[in-house]
């Protein structure tokens, strides 16, 4: 997979050259590029953003800007993600269906946002998405990026270490992941459960099972199936 992120702080992004998603990248299984939408800008102050019409606080991004930035930077059959608080929110099952995308281009906003002729203009030569992580505004969409980033990536194989890590995620079945423990057996007078201490793994299945659907619907009821 080949990811883009266009943003005004680029070196917001190098986080994702860490750890997990770093070792990917040097493993060539994800190449990331990053790109300064400045490099775009066409006068001496490399202006970004201009007053809103319609009045209103803050400032909006340059469609004069962006605009060329995307024509160079988004080939047609890359997917287009603007992060947004306006957007469609993003789920583990967006998440799975962006780890089989071979492009993936993320345009970060910053201010009050990105002109709408910027996405609308794209959207006639790419598939666009406009995503939200979560009803909270952020300052930018960098940081939604690097968290949708996380998430798809993680799902390409040969990323994790443990193949079935994914596999038994929150939301992988719909439900929240239970609770996890590991050694000692005993710290601070808790106790790891027992049925986890035991060799039956059945029942240690069906145990996980039920603290799922108990912390589901103890915290998110609205990911119950409806006969629970
Ligand atoms: N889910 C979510 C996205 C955002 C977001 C995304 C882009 C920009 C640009 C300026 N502020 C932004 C906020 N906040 N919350």
């Amino acid at each position: 997979m080949r990811i883009g992120v266009v943003s005004i702080f680029p070196s917001y992004l190098e986080p994702m050259r860490m750890a997990l998603l770093g070792k990917a990248i040097d493993r060539g299984i994800v190449a990331l590029d990053t790109y300064d939408l400045r490099d775009w800008t066409h006068d001496v102050h490399r202006a970004v953003d201009d007053s809103p019409y319609g009045g209103g606080p803050g400032m909006v991004m340059k469609p004069t800007v962006w605009g060329p930035c995307l024509d160079d930077v988004c080939p047609d059959d890359a997917l287009l993600v603007v992060p947004t608080p306006a957007g469609v929110p993003f789920t583990q099952a967006t998440a799975q269906a962006w780890s089989r995308e071979k492009h993936i281009v993320f345009a970060c906003g910053r201010y009050e946002g990105i002109d709408q002729r910027v996405i609308d203009d794209a959207a006639k030569r790419v598939r666009v998405q406009e995503v939200s992580i979560g009803d909270f505004v952020l300052i930018g969409g960098e940081v939604a990026v690097i968290a949708m980033v996380e998430a798809t990536v993680r799902l390409i194989d040969g990323v994790l270490g443990n193949a079935s890590s994914h596999q038994q995620d929150s939301f992988s079945d719909g439900l929240l992941e239970g609770p996890s423990y590991t050694r000692p057996p005993v710290w601070r007078g808790l106790e790891v459960p027992e049925v986890l201490r035991g060799g039956d793994h059945a029942k240690q299945q069906q145990w996980r099972r039920e603290q799922s659907l108990a912390r589901t619907r103890e915290r998110r009821p609205d990911l119950l199936p409806p006969e629970q």
